[in-house]
């Protein structure tokens, strides 16, 4: 943890949930309200319950983000969400650059970024994400991939309020496997180094997450870790027990 940041713990339900699911969402958004103070909470259905899920935590201290968006604001791009139309459903964040995005529709960090300016065009916040594959870990290139990722998918125009990074190693993610807390922190300390460099004074508060493998069960040693400022879950964010499992851990840091 970074003192004086509260820590955010969002929860990315990728390709799951229907209607049925918004009661699973409620008794998260409700659940979260004793921990509202010590840590922010955030889920990020399916474009198609979002409408839906912004309605369920209203009145609530409880955030909804999209998972994507478009970087451009309308047009003939069938299929795609624009981050305008992500704000008209009540979204706060959004998503961009989720390794599922670069892998199954080849995102660069070109295309992350612009869809991070896209975030802020509509007043949504950027949860940009970036990690290294197994490849890349096993090759010692851990370090220079995340400083390419920063420099190329991260904007200028970055803040603390609007942009958190979210460190999410390929490997560990949905692999029940996690980097050591060394790991962790050599990677966040390197991050918020390369932020700094970048953006001066405003990296000090920028968020970065963790991402991968996130649980009731380990989530207190990760948050634990130096420039760790929340996680980003996946998994274990469908359940209410467990994510407030985890924004318990955060909580009470
Ligand atoms: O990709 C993730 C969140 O965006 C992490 O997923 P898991 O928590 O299921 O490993």
């Amino acid at each position: 943890m970074t003192p004086d940041i509260r820590p955010l713990i969002a929860g990315n339900w990728k390709m799951h949930g229907t209607r049925s699911s918004l009661s699973e969402l409620k008794a998260m958004a409700e659940g979260f309200a004793q921990y509202a103070g010590n840590a922010d909470g955030l889920i990020c259905p399916p474009a198609t319950l979002l409408h839906e899920a912004a309605a369920t935590v209203r009145g609530l201290a409880f955030s909804i983000g999209g998972q994507d968006c478009h970087a451009e604001e309308k047009g003939a791009h069938t299929g795609d969400i624009s981050a305008e139309m992500l704000a008209d459903c009540g979204a706060a964040h959004v998503i961009v650059g989720h390794s599922e995005r670069r892998t199954d529709h080849g995102e660069s960090d070109e295309t992350v970024a612009k869809k991070a300016r896209a975030a802020w065009r509509a007043g949504l916040v950027a949860i940009i994400c970036i990690g290294e594959t197994r490849d890349q870990r096993e090759a010692g290139e851990t370090l220079r991939v995340l400083s390419r990722q920063i420099s190329g998918s991260v904007p200028d125009e970055a803040t603390a309020h609007n942009t958190v990074i979210a460190y999410e190693p390929v490997w560990a993610i949905g692999t029940g496997l996690t980097p050591t807390a060394d790991d962790v922190a050599e990677a966040h300390a390197h991050l918020r180094a390369e932020l700094r460099q970048r953006l001066g004074e405003k990296a000090e508060r920028m968020r970065i997450l963790y991402g991968g493998s996130v649980k009731p069960s380990n989530a207190a040693e990760l948050l634990a870790v130096p420039n760790v400022d929340g996680a980003l879950v996946g998994g274990a964010s469908l359940k209410a027990d467990d994510f407030l499992g985890i924004a318990r851990a955060a909580a009470q840091r």
